[in-house]
């Protein structure tokens, strides 16, 4: 089975010259892979690079197997940037327009987006307008949308920014499920101990290029992070 995203050789740099500067990335269908790195590393620009919503100078993305132009966006779930809604439109009704852009068939959205709101504990704003929400259930909803219609490929840029704990584990519990149904998931975070909760695989950035892995089940992950990226520095 093709990988859900396959990337090679990103490049994409910005006039000031930081940027992403020839990164290799695969997700295999299953995994959780993680992304961690200091402000600026350039996370969200890789996310963004893959997602087709930034073009890169050099270098090719696939999302199972086909070119950006040629993907399956209905198999692909995001939350990059902040989370889309609709001020004016309920959450529920934000979460049925959601599903509808995502390929959902009318018949099946009710049900997707009750599934929706029960998985990410939003019942009791169901009924209110967006633009009303507080910041973390605002998260929450913009989540609810990537991941309602079962996407093949998952990328969130620190989904975990304004939720509370009680988010936090709805959130990590599922990604979990849909790794276990096969989805691909890219997720980048501050949190280092949260990441290493999830992820199979963690991935540093820093200063656009990927300089190393973390061990999950490692003992100080915080300190072999600030290792990694020290080393990196002193030697460019
Ligand atoms: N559209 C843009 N135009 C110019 N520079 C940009 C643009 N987007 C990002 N950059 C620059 O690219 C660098 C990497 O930014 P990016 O947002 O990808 O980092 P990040 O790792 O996601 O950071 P953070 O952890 O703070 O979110 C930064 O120096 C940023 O200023």
């Amino acid at each position: 089975m093709a990988d859900a995203v396959d990337a090679r050789g990103l490049v994409r740099t910005f006039d000031d010259g930081t940027g992403v500067r020839g990164v290799d990335i695969r997700v295999a269908p299953g995994e959780i892979h993680a992304l961690v790195g200091l402000n600026g590393a350039g996370k969200s620009t890789l996310m963004r690079l893959l997602l087709g919503m930034l073009k890169p100078d050099r270098g090719t993305v696939a999302i199972a197997g086909r070119s950006l132009e040629g993907a399956d966006w209905t198999t692909v779930g995001h939350l990059v940037d902040y989370p889309l809604a609709y001020g004016e439109l309920t959450c529920r009704q934000n979460l049925a327009l959601g599903a509808r852009l995502h390929g959902v068939a009318p018949a099946a959205i009710e049900g997707i987006v009750d599934a929706a709101i029960e998985e990410l504990h939003l019942g009791q704003y169901a009924g209110r307008r967006a633009g009303k929400l507080s910041l973390g259930n605002k998260q929450r909803l913009g989540l609810a949308s990537a991941l309602q219609h079962s996407p093949r490929f998952i990328v969130l840029d620190e989904p975990t920014n304004t939720l509370d704990p009680a988010g936090v584990i709805l959130l990590r519990e599922a990604l979990l499920r849909r790794s276990d149904t096969g989805a691909g998931v890219f997720v980048s975070s501050h949190h280092l101990d949260e990441v290493a909760r999830v992820a199979d695989r963690i991935s540093v950035l820093n200063a656009g290029r990927i300089i190393g892995t973390l061990d999950p089940h490692g003992i100080d992950i915080e300190r072999s992070f600030f290792e990694l990226v020290h080393s990196d520095d002193v030697t460019a």
